[in-house]
């Protein structure tokens, strides 16, 4: 399996290349030049295998042959066995038809984990192997950074950097990141917003001589391993339904673009998926891009919801290359347009988005009123952003007689702002964190600027 960049003019990279590449040289994110499609009564087969058995046919095909099948087996075995829940991905029924999946069992209580313990072990394998070494700057609005932290504190391959907008995650996340004072693990509260983050890792992958020789990764979505392992629970979550036989819809919380783009790489790999529901906070930029073809930045706010507190939705992009017919010129002249101006997608084109997604934004009274009403409904306590995925898919429904799953992306646990707003009480904290509010906090608070960013890392990494 070769992988190609969205901007079309950076090499082809293997599996093993693109893991440790991050974002392309171009600019562009990387993709599979060629999807694996499996057949209906393939997908059938897997009805009753372990999420980590079903885990191996789905990412096998990726990995090709870079790893070993029983080493990749290995790794995934080894991921999905440290969830804390024996189905790793238990679907919850809200009523008839409309489902959670709790993506929330991992070590860090939310969805990042189920890629980022895979990307931690796979980057270890396969720079062992290589011998080499790999300085991993991440940007997190809340709840990657504390799932990539996990993933390599162990690591003596790798040095990680992680940007948080400062103030703008919640107590429990930053302490999830901040208390784990491994040598390999630096913490920035930057003082900004989740796009000045995301945007300067991708600026140090355009120019890493800041590194002197050393190499950049990456940890956020921009990373092809995330989506790829992000893909397996729409696979798992469909078989638990009746799927394949049955067709089902999904409603996504997203602020990446990158977990409902797994959704929508499932459904071209041949899962029958009717409806995908692109939902948002008031950082609504999808959801305009989508139901009104606006892809105009707005003010970043702050929400209840901060994990999706995100104007700049990296993975949108790897949805466009798709149509604009894998255009890298296009996409290359959007891309750099987008960056200073308002676009839109030139109408035919849209109206394919529109055919393949529906939106909905909601806003943090609606969010906290949907977790008390769903609470009060059926005693299950949301987090804010599965809320939302909650709002949204009750919505946008398009067929009541599908099963709707809403993905709940992170445990309430992370966000207790929010439910208390919802009149209800917050729940307690999970036996391995009930002393995180006791734990001593390491972070480096750094002014909003490139140049001062870059000059920590280069002080502070090991070098080889
Ligand atoms: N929602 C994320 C932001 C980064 O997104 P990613 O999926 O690209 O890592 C977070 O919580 O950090």
């Amino acid at each position: 399996m070769k992988y190609i960049s969205t901007r079309g003019q950076a090499p082809a990279l293997n599996f093993e290349e693109v893991l440790l590449a991050g974002l392309a040289s171009d600019g562009g994110l990387y993709v599979p030049e060629q999807l694996p499609v499996f057949t209906q009564e393939e997908i059938a087969s897997w009805a009753g295998l372990s999420y980590a058995e079903l885990a191996f046919k789905i990412i096998s095909p990726f990995v090709n042959d870079c790893i070993s099948d029983a080493d990749l087996k290995v790794m995934i075995d080894e991921t999905y066995a440290g969830f804390n829940h024996s189905a790793v991905a238990p679907l919850k029924e809200l009523g008839t038809n409309e489902w959670v999946l709790e993506l929330f069992h991992g070590p860090t209580l939310a969805f990042k984990d189920f890629a980022l313990q895979l990307l931690g072990r796979l980057m270890d394998h396969v720079l062992e192997k290589r011998g080499e070494h790999l300085v991993i700057m991440g940007a997190t609005s809340g709840d990657t950074g504390s799932a990539a932290i996990e993933g390599c504190r162990h690591s003596k391959h790798v040095d990680i950097f992680i940007l948080h907008p400062h103030n703008r995650v919640s107590e429990v996340q930053r302490r999830q990141m901040t208390t784990i004072l491994a040598d390999n693990v630096f913490n920035i509260s930057l003082e900004g917003n989740f796009d000045d983050c995301q945007e300067m890792v991708k600026a140090s992958f355009a120019d890493q001589g800041f590194l002197k020789g050393m190499k950049l990764g990456a940890v956020n979505s921009i990373n092809w391993a995330r989506i790829m392992a992000q893909i397996v629970y729409y696979f798992s979550a469909s078989l638990a339904v009746g799927g394949p036989h049955r067709t089902v819809a999904f409603s996504v919380p997203t602020g990446n673009f990158g977990d409902i783009f797994a959704g929508y790489l499932a459904k071209q790999m041949g899962l029958p998926i009717s409806q995908l529901v692109v939902a948002t906070n008031r950082n609504d930029i999808l959801h305009r891009a989508i139901a009104g073809n606006d892809m105009s930045k707005s003010q970043l706010v702050h929400t209840l919801s901060p994990s999706m507190d995100i104007m700049v939705s990296s993975n949108f992009e790897r949805m466009l290359f798709d149509i604009y017919d894998r255009d890298g010129a296009a996409i290359s002249d959007l891309m750099n347009r987008f960056r200073t101006e308002s676009v839109s997608l030139d109408p035919a084109r849209w109206e394919k988005v529109r055919e393949l997604f529906d939106s909905f934004a909601v806003d943090d009274d609606a969010t906290c009123q949907t977790i008390a009403d769903v609470h009060a409904e059926t005693g299950y306590l949301l987090d804010p952003h599965t809320a939302i995925g909650v709002k949204a898919a009750r919505e946008c429904i398009r067929d009541k007689a599908v099963p709707m799953i809403t993905l709940a992306t992170a445990h309430p646990v992370k966000f207790p702002d929010a439910v208390i707003k919802a009149e209800l009480t917050a729940p307690a904290l999970p036996t391995h964190l009930t002393d995180l509010f006791e734990r001593e906090e390491r972070l480096t608070v750094l002014e909003n600027d490139l140049s001062a960013v870059q000059k920590f890392i280069s002080e502070h990494v090991h070098p080889e």
